[in-house]
């Protein structure tokens, strides 16, 4: 059985002082013991944070709007602020459940930030990862094997915290009824085409607890594994990778040879996801070819969008590949991320200001030989750099990119642009510092350990 109050569940976390928190609350039992659970451990704490619970109707079934309604009356009975979002605009045909999920942190994150909340907490248990764990396994997925993270960075800003990853899903249920609240049956926890609802039929049964037991102590292992291999690529990239020009990462030649191979080849597969603006690592079977040529002689190749270059001395040099034709020409006044590197704030730009690569002419007059890198390099690796400029239809083009109109771009640290799990904080560091991005908040954990 569950302690109600105070909860040990919360005590990893640093829960705000005062202002407040987001509860994620779909309605179904897990994140309804999450809601009552929280609001026990804050008023037996004597805290002066406050729960805003937030419920998103994704506009999909139509017995979601009674859902939202009925968290709503709880909340309204217990005194808690609560409000419901509602989904607008286009559904997808297809990849409705990912566009829901994608649409759902974004709606959470533009309430919270509203409300001036950092932090939003979901109701996932240890069930649920049970299943991600097993899901992975059955995938192959090896850095995936390590679950969900305990907090996860969406966006760059709000934090995503999961307090109920140590609790069974039976045991949450227990909590409501001895509170004598119902819940709300999610009908897409039966449809057996959803992944996840083939994982949690396979795990049912009479062993249920100790598959879900021994799944847990795995994925605690590969979550050890993550965090520590990832401390040591963050070290790694740290110390053998620089920005010699705009675009243009070198590796020391050292880099090749260092002992730690793991470390150093999950280096390699951040720093190529980074310079390439990639949302995954590329491929850890094409990569390890690729950090074991960069010991031998010269040569020139591309992976996950980013091209590697060895030179005689053992220098390697990263840059992003342009591909011929290319200009990733996009609205700027917009605003939004550009090639999956960098955010553009288009506040106040006309209508034609535009965001897209400088290209060969115009790299190759800013190239400045100043640092010993080879000018083809670092003219290749500029021409993908981003220039903001606004097109005017007779005068040409008025603008800057890199050293110029610079304050509205940010470098953002690829491959942890959207979601960024605790496990890999260290190495989104080193990205980070790397290419010169924001600083990466901390996680409102209390343990040093991500995992
Ligand atoms: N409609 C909703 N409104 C508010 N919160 C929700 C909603 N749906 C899910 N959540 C939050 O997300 C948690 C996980 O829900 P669920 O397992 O259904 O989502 P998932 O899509 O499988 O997970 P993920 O969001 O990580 O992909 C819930 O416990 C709850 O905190």
């Amino acid at each position: 059985m569950l302690d109600i109050s105070p909860n040990p569940i919360f005590s990893r976390i640093r829960l705000p002082d005062s202002g407040p928190v987001v509860a994620a609350v779909s309605g179904g039992s897990d994140s309804l013991a999450l809601l009552i659970l929280l609001e026990a451990h804050l008023r037996a704490n004597g805290s002066g944070g406050e729960i805003l619970a937030v419920t998103v109707d994704h506009g999909l079934r139509p017995q979601a709007a009674d859902e939202a309604a009925m968290v709503a009356r709880l909340c309204t009975e217990r005194g808690i602020p609560h409000r419901t979002i509602k989904w607008e605009g286009e559904k997808p045909a297809t990849g409705v459940s990912a566009a829901s999920r994608e649409a759902r942190y974004r709606l959470l994150a533009e309430v919270a930030a509203e409300a001036g909340a950092s932090v939003v907490l979901t109701g996932h248990t240890m069930n649920d990862q049970a299943e991600t764990i097993a899901m992975r396994r059955e995938r192959g997925d090896g850095r995936g094997l390590a679950g969900m993270a305990p907090a996860t960075l969406y966006d760059g800003k709000m934090w995503i915290v999961r307090p109920l990853l140590a609790c069974r899903r039976a045991d949450l249920k227990n909590v409501l009824v001895d509170a004598g609240i119902s819940w709300a049956d999610d009908p897409s926890n039966e449809m057996a085409q959803y992944e996840r609802v083939s994982a949690r039929r396979a795990l049912a049964g009479p062993e249920e607890d100790e598959i879900v037991s021994a799944l847990i102590e795995q994925g605690r292992l590969a979550a050890e594994d993550r965090v520590a291999t990832g401390e040591r690529a963050a070290e790694i990239i740290t110390r053998y990778a620089s920005i010699v020009s705009p675009g243009l990462v070198k590796l020391d030649p050292a880099f090749a040879r260092v002992n730690d191979r793991p470390g150093a080849r999950l280096a390699l597969r951040i720093l190529l996801a980074a310079v390439g603006g990639r949302e995954h690592l590329p491929d850890a079977a094409r990569a390890r070819k690729l950090y074991e040529r960069l010991d031998g002689a010269a040569f020139r190749s591309t992976l996950g969008g980013a091209v590697v270059d060895l030179r005689k001395a053992g220098v390697g040099y990263l840059h992003r590949e342009m591909r011929a034709g290319w200009t990733g020409a996009m609205q700027a006044a917009a605003g939004g991320v550009w090639d999956g590197r960098y955010r553009v704030n288009g506040g106040g730009l006309p209508e034609n200001a535009v965001v897209e690569a400088l290209g060969g002419t115009l790299a190759e007059a800013r190239v400045r030989d100043r640092n010993g890198a080879p000018q083809a390099l670092m003219r290749a690796a500029m021409a993908a750099e981003p220039l903001v400029h606004v097109r005017h239809a007779e005068s040409g083009s008025e603008g800057s990119g890199p050293g110029g109109l610079s304050e509205r771009l940010r470098r953002l640290p690829a491959p942890w642009i959207r979601f960024l799990p605790s496990f890999d904080l260290a190495p989104a560091r080193a990205v980070a510092d790397l290419l010169g991005g924001e600083p990466v908040p901390e996680p409102p954990l209390r343990s040093h350990n991500a995992a």
